[in-house]
């Protein structure tokens, strides 16, 4: 079981997290839904282990295996996909064919020797993916991982997304595709301006006679921007 208890993070003078408290099952596959600048990539940054909460206390993901894919990643010039998982699989201690393996699953056997700086947006989303899964991951944190997916790759993901639930791993994801949000997720926290807004199950949404994004308006229209 994942615990955040009253975990808080502050940069300068802005607060992008105010003390934050959830509880997430094992097997659960949970959205972190929410505004530009709401606070979901400091949370699942602070899952990760990227960032230190400035306050409050994160259990159930120190002993476990953890698999992060972050919105983006620098990588240096020069580096090709095949090169860079190498890089990565050797970090880690994994298995040099389980490379081959993911690159083939995220459809980039073919494009593994290019450069990543040719790469579209689309490609560097399933290399993130097939960096994330490299190590067979219970726990899979993923910063906005439809972004950029044409809808082909959309439904891989979901696929994806649904193989690893059957294996009983934790996912939890951001997203903005409320559409993709509701077909894969069992529950939804709804951030805004770093606070935790509603935490309901997907089925909500779901039965909601609102279109999602209609319901994420009316969620969050209402509530001020506090002064900081
Ligand atoms: N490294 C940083 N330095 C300064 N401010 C930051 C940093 N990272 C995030 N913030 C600020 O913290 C707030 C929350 O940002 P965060 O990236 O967590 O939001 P988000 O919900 O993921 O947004 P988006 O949907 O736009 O990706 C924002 O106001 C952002 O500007």
């Amino acid at each position: 079981m994942i615990k955040l208890e009253q975990v808080s993070k502050t940069y300068g003078s802005h607060t992008a997290l105010h003390p934050f408290s959830a509880t997430i099952q094992p097997g659960t596959c949970l959205a972190l839904c929410g505004g530009n600048g709401a606070g979901k990539s400091t949370l699942l940054s602070i899952l990760a282990g990227i960032v230190r909460p400035d306050s409050g206390r994160v259990t159930g993901v120190e002993q476990r295996h953890i698999g992060y894919m972050p919105d983006s990643l620098q990588i240096p010039a020069g580096v090709s996909a095949r090169r860079w998982l190498m890089y990565m699989a050797q970090l880690r201690g994994t298995k040099r064919n389980r490379i081959e393996e993911v690159l083939d699953m995220v459809g980039l056997t073919d494009a593994a020797g290019r450069e990543l700086s040719s790469y579209s947006r689309g490609m560097m989303q399933r290399l993130l993916f097939a960096q994330m899964i490299l190590d067979e991951p219970d726990i899979l944190l993923m910063d906005e991982p439809g972004n950029g997916l044409d809808p082909f790759w959309v439904e891989e993901w979901k696929q994806w997304i649904e193989a690893y639930r059957k294996r009983g791993a934790t996912i939890i994801f951001s997203s903005h595709l409320l559409h993709d949000v509701l077909a894969v997720s069992e529950r939804i926290l709804l951030m805004h301006n770093g606070r935790l807004l509603k935490d309901e199950p997907a089925e909500a949404w779901r039965s909601d006679v609102r279109s999602p994004e209609q319901r994420f308006l009316d969620l969050t229209k209402s509530i001020p921007i506090p002064d900081e």
